[in-house]
């Protein structure tokens, strides 16, 4: 099943000059983890927001799991699109322990099973103790676990990653990616990983799709 299907997608900030994605295609099928490379303002962050709804393309369609988010005249708003994101900075609420961030995405979820989800979510990254504790108590590489349980909690149809070692040292790096494939091949979870460094594409990725290009990349 293909899970993400966009095809001939071209965008841009501004109507002067090259658009910045200029008729990508790309193809993701269920359970894959890819990571997307290429170099600095190649792309990579326009097209993870472009799929997550954050910006609207000019031409070309979008599918997730089988279901049109962009075609035509139709856009999907990113709620409603079954997509879990996890960025750069973690985005956790500061002034909201780590189970009130999890469960804050779990609204649609009868209310019974919120709260075993997010013990199950703090199972999966092996946080069970840290429930209470608030964003600014954790390491960097907790808050990573925890915006990744948060992102995986209502069951995304596709898990979209922006850099997410940026703020990581490099012996936590080393680590944290071996836990992170674990992890996201535990949750059954098909994942886009933007980075810029072809060993995390090594270490935790399925295979990898190269932006800047005009060909078709996957
Ligand atoms: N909000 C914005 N307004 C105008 N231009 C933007 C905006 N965001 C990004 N751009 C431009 O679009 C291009 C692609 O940016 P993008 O962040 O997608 O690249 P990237 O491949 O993720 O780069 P990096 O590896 O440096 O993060 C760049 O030329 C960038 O300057």
């Amino acid at each position: 099943m293909k899970i993400v299907d966009v095809q001939d997608l071209v965008f841009s900030f501004s109507s002067e000059g090259e658009p910045v994605i200029n008729g990508v295609s790309i193809t993701i099928m269920k359970d894959e983890i890819v990571g997307v490379l290429g170099p600095s303002g190649s792309g990579k962050s326009t097209m993870l927001r472009l799929i997550a709804g954050l910006e609207m393309p000019w031409q070309g369609s979008i599918y997730i799991a089988e279901k049109p988010v962009v075609a035509d005249k139709l856009f999907v708003q990113p709620e409603n699109r079954g997509v879990g994101m996890v960025f750069q900075d973690y985005a956790l609420f500061p002034h909201m322990t780590v189970g009130e961030n999890i469960l804050f995405g779990l609204s649609r979820l009868p209310r019974k099973e919120r709260k075993p989800r997010v013990a199950e979510m703090l199972e999966l990254v092996k946080m069970g103790e840290f429930a209470e504790r608030y964003p600014h108590e954790l390491s960097g590489g907790q808050q990573q676990r925890i915006a990744l349980a948060r992102a995986l909690a209502p069951k995304p149809n596709v898990l979209l990653m922006d850099e997410p070692f940026s703020n990581l040292d490099a012996d936590l790096k080393a680590e944290i990616r071996e836990d992170l494939r674990v992890i996201l091949k535990k949750a059954n979870i098909t994942c886009m990983i933007v980075t810029h460094d072809r060993a995390d594409v090594e270490a935790i990725c399925d295979r990898s799709i190269e932006m800047g290009q005009r060909e078709k990349i996957g």
